[in-house]
């Protein structure tokens, strides 16, 4: 579909932890290849094992930068690894994928690096909200998570209000007009599951660049499209997330799954994502569970090649050690 000399859009799919990113973004892959587009995926996981990306099949092209925030600890790789998928596959099309953690500012900004002019061009940067985390959030205004979903939400080019099943109609209008304190421009989607369609997000925002007289093909480079103000100084760019730590936890067989339910109800406050692959004495097959926000989803898999029992906590302020041993009795 692309000639060589063309330059490859980019999204960036931003949000917190448990949003919706990897929920959109198998989305995002059906719909590219409904059409006849080849897509690549740069995947970011805190954890050392990427389970999003186990979830998206093995033909999709794929770069994984795991063990670190692709804002910072692993930030000066994501040119790298772009450059590299784009070289090895001539994608028509790059979805990046960041951790909940990240403050999409410093994604930006490597995106639209000079070494990169030529070969992508940043189009959207879609931030998933999980509105009844944000919610609970803008109650209190306070707290590094609360300024990280702020910052998340002022970046976005285009805004899904996620997981609009769990919160009134009247609590989305009232958090809607709170995002709109924070980012007057990017068009808001209300959605279950990130249930849009896709070139409603590709397009966001164009009627309005045509207005402005701008290129209708619109870059988020060339348009005014963040109110962080976010510094690019060395040593100040990710002071939002140093509180977010991840535990990865390794199991050598099945356990108990009524021990484990009980463990996922009672988890510290800190943990607020987790996400793994078990297997349980009570049954043969294996499965995935997904928690976020206090809600847990069970799923059964059949992963494909030899994959451990495996499970990671995320959260910030969170006692590892007791963790550690409750995950002992398991
Ligand atoms: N109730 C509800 N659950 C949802 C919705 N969208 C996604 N989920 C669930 O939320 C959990 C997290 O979804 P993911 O798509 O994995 O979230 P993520 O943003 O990729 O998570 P990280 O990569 O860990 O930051 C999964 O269990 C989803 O099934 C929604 O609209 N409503």
């Amino acid at each position: 579909m692309k000639r060589r000399e063309e330059t490859v859009p980019v999204y960036v799919l931003s949000g917190f932890l448990g949003s919706g990113k990897t929920t959109l973004l198998k989305r995002w892959l059906l719909a590219a290849e409904a059409d006849g587009r080849k897509p690549a995926v740069v995947m970011n996981e805190l954890g050392d094992v990427n389970l999003d990306g186990m979830q998206l099949g093995g033909e999709v092209k794929m770069a994984e930068m795991l063990g670190g925030c692709i804002c910072c600890t692993v930030r000066g790789d994501l040119g790298m690894e772009m450059l590299k998928l784009l070289d090895e596959h001539d994608p028509d099309v790059l979805l990046i994928e960041s951790t909940g953690a990240a403050n999409p500012l410093d994604i930006i900004d490597a995106i639209t690096d000079a070494s990169m002019l030529t070969r992508v061009e940043l189009k959207q940067v879609v931030t998933v909200v999980d509105a009844p985390h944000l919610r609970e959030q803008a109650a209190k205004s306070k707290g590094a998570t609360f300024r990280l979903m702020r910052e998340q939400t002022r970046c976005a080019t285009v805004l899904l209000l996620n997981k609009t099943d769990l919160l009134s109609e009247a609590d989305a209008d009232e958090l809607e007009r709170t995002i709109r304190e924070w980012n007057g421009f990017a068009p808001i989607h209300r959605t279950v599951a990130a249930n849009i369609p896709i070139a409603e997000l590709e397009n966001a925002g164009r009627g309005r660049r045509e207005q402005n007289g701008e290129d209708a093909s619109g870059s988020v480079a060339s348009t005014p499209s963040c109110e962080c103000g976010h510094p690019h100084e060395p040593g100040r760019a990710h002071h939002t997330h140093e509180h977010v730590m991840a535990l990865t936890r390794y199991f050598d067989g099945p356990i108990d799954s009524e021990s484990f339910e009980a463990m996922m109800a009672s988890l510290p406050d800190g943990v607020y994502r987790a996400k793994g692959i078990l297997s349980f004495t009570d049954t043969s097959s294996r499965f995935m569970f997904q928690y976020a926000y206090k809600q847990l989803d069970l799923m059964k898999i059949a992963p494909q090649g030899d994959v451990p029992d495996v499970a990671v906590f995320i959260g910030e302020h969170f006692d590892k050690t007791e963790l550690e041993e409750r995950l002992d009795r398991l």
